[in-house]
């Protein structure tokens, strides 16, 4: 579904991705993790057209989406949530997800983004009452409220940024069920960037890992946790590495 090659991103002088290239298969939920600044927001601000590569290929069902903008690449079917959520606090959380309905279907029906704006409250849980507002929603709230955006625009691959960030562990658990949940019941393909590592390794089918702007590992999630590369930059202590292991015994 999507194919990645030879991606890179140069700021000035820095290059903060080199030469990565990935590829993700229909239905699959890829993990990518590695410490802060190894370029994981980096590479989704390429693949959701924020900036273009400064070289490197993006090809999303055979097309190359490399340096297409933003509203062209949700237009293509893809999705993204972002690291900090900033809904527009004058509307309702149903206005704010009729929103994106609007952007991802290029249509601009309005019937149409509001059934798909119904469609993705009622999935992550969220009031479908179009009064509801979005002051007074907590960061489990905000979060699922930018989870539902993306899924309104209708997309075939999410690009889910750390989702579980100011989350608490039960809330975390729900999360990443609700990510497994998008992708069993909707046939959505998730690339799920995060720092948690525990969680995550639970509910994806492969993982990628970054250091310093390179891929370092790539692989199903027991053999990724266990490989001492990883171990070495990216779990850093012993505690970790223990959680991560804990929770691949659980899947
Ligand atoms: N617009 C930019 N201009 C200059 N440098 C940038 C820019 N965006 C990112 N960087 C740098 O690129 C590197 C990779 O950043 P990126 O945000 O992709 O990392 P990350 O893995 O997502 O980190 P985190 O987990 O902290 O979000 C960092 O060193 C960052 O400072």
């Amino acid at each position: 579904m999507l194919v990645v090659e030879g991606l890179v991103k140069r700021f000035g002088g820095f290059t903060a991705v080199s030469n990565v290239s990935f590829k993700v298969d229909q239905g699959e939920i890829l993990g990518l993790i590695g410490p802060n600044g190894s370029g994981k927001s980096t590479i989704f601000n390429m693949l959701s057209g924020t900036f273009p590569p400064s070289a490197g290929s993006i090809k999303f069902e055979g097309s190359e989406i490399a340096g297409l903008a933003p509203h062209r690449i949700i237009n293509r079917g893809i999705g993204r949530t972002f690291q900090i959520p900033r809904p527009f606090r004058r509307l309702t959380i149903f206005e704010n997800v009729e929103l994106a309905g609007f952007y991802g279907q290029g249509s601009h029906s309005r019937a149409k983004a509001d059934e798909a704006a119904e469609k993705a409250l009622a999935m992550v849980g969220l009031p479908t009452d179009r009064r509801a507002p979005v002051d007074g929603l907590g960061a489990a709230g905000l979060k699922k409220l930018e989870l539902a955006k993306a899924l309104a625009t209708s997309p075939k691959l999410l690009l889910a940024d750390e989702s579980l960030g100011g989350l608490d562990e039960a809330e975390m658990d729900q999360a990443a069920d609700m990510l497994r949940k998008i992708r069993d019941e909707l046939g959505i393909t998730i690339i799920w960037v995060e720092h948690i590592m525990g969680v995550l390794m639970r509910v994806v089918d492969r993982v990628m890992v970054l250091d310093h702007g390179e891929k370092i590992s790539e692989g199903l999630p027991s053999a990724v946790s266990s490989d001492p590369k990883v171990i070495e930059v990216y779990l850093g202590t012993d505690a970790d590495a223990t959680q991560a292991a804990a929770a691949e015994k659980r899947r």
